[in-house]
């Protein structure tokens, strides 16, 4: 655990809705067709990424994190396809956006965003560098292709882009195979893949999972210094508070494929509004509590993914579920001030 959700510096981060993100996720869907049934792996989820801002999107194993981010790449996993909603990407704030669900996965246009724009880096860096390929030629190979540079200065600028994520002797690691890194430089040499080209959006999966606490660290401290040369935007996916309350500016709370919670990252873990939020807090040590305090533990299972509750989702977990009333009605989200959203039943008075 790197830092406790109580150790937000609250003044640096006022809320704040941005009339110009960068990414504005609208009402996806993203499901799975098989044998065994549909899984709705995304439900109609909603939320922006702001211009040079770092968006985490939380949530217990299955609700819907990683398709999610797969999804804005345009790129859901085989079986799986986007089925209604929209993704609009505005890399110019002067040009209108561009659609991303409207266009081929597979085509010309798609494939210029993506790796060049929005880069990805994920949990295991080996399933993401080739074993069989240097470094330097798979640097080489995707700045050549996108950035249409010749070998000299291809070369060149990999062995910046590499120096500018911490990796020592970068012109020699150049020819050196993903086996020959550390788990951490391993880290580093992905993030370099992706930043390759200077992209505008960097979606990163679990990057610091399988590190050390020392490593996760250093690797975050990067990605925070990056954002900040770069202006980048970044939607960060994690089941961790504690990497939340570090770097996050906004925070997207889901559950079995929904939003049940945004905002920015102080109202979330101080004034956090939905029951699902506020028990995904209470399962977090905290460096000053009690020490024979218990952890909270979220009450029973996830449901199937193959069958959603009638009424609100989490009502079978929830401590403040009402009879009659959660287990009947479908909660919306709402907007309760300043970028807030909340989709529970509880906090929509005014709509029953
Ligand atoms: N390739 C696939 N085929 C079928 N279903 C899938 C596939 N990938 C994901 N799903 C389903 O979609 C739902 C959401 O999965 P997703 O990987 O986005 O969850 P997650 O929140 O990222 O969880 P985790 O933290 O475990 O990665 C889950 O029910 C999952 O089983």
């Amino acid at each position: 655990m790197l830092q406790t959700p109580m150790n937000i510096d609250t003044a640096a981060r006022m809320p704040q809705v941005d009339p110009d993100p960068l990414i504005e996720v609208d009402n996806l869907a993203t499901h799975f067709f098989g044998g065994a049934g549909m899984v709705r792996a995304v439900d109609g989820v909603s939320f922006t990424i702001p211009r040079g801002k770092t968006v985490c999107v939380v949530g217990e194993s299955g609700s819907g994190k990683s398709i999610t981010g797969r999804s804005i790449l345009n790129q859901v996993p085989r079986g799986g396809r986007i089925v209604s909603g929209a993704i609009r990407y505005r890399p110019d704030p002067a040009e209108p956006a561009v659609d991303l669900v409207g266009l081929d996965p597979r085509g010309r246009e798609m494939r210029a965003i993506r790796g060049a724009q929005i880069g990805l880096i994920s949990q295991e860096p080996m399933a993401a560098l080739s074993p069989v390929h240097t470094i330097g030629n798979q640097m080489m190979e995707v700045i050549r292709l996108h950035l249409k540079m010749g070998r000299k200065e291809a070369r060149e600028h990999a062995i910046e882009t590499l120096a500018l994520v911490g990796i020592p002797r970068p012109a020699d690691r150049m020819e050196s195979y993903a086996f020959q890194f550390s788990g951490g430089m391993r880290q580093r040499v992905c993030i370099a893949l992706a930043l390759a080209c200077r992209p505008k959006l960097l979606i990163a999966d679990e990057p610091t999972t399988a590190l050390d606490v020392t490593t996760q660290a250093n690797i975050l401290d990067l990605l925070s210094s990056l954002q900040a040369e770069f202006g980048l935007s970044v939607l960060f996916v994690t089941h961790d508070l504690g990497v939340v309350a570090e770097i996050a500016d906004e925070v997207v709370v889901m559950y079995l494929g929904r939003v049940v919670e945004a905002g920015d990252v102080d109202t979330i873990f101080h004034a956090p509004s939905h029951p699902y939020t506020k028990a995904l807090l209470q399962s977090v040590p905290r460096m000053h509590g009690e020490p024979t305090e218990r952890l909270a533990i979220i009450e029973g299972m996830v449901p199937s993914r193959f069958e959603r509750p009638q009424g609100c989702s989490f009502h079978p977990r929830c401590k403040e579920a009402v009879v009659g009333l959660c287990d009947r009605k479908d909660p919306r989200p709402v907007s309760v001030g300043n970028g807030h959203v909340v989709s529970c039943l509880l906090h929509q008075g005014e709509q029953s």
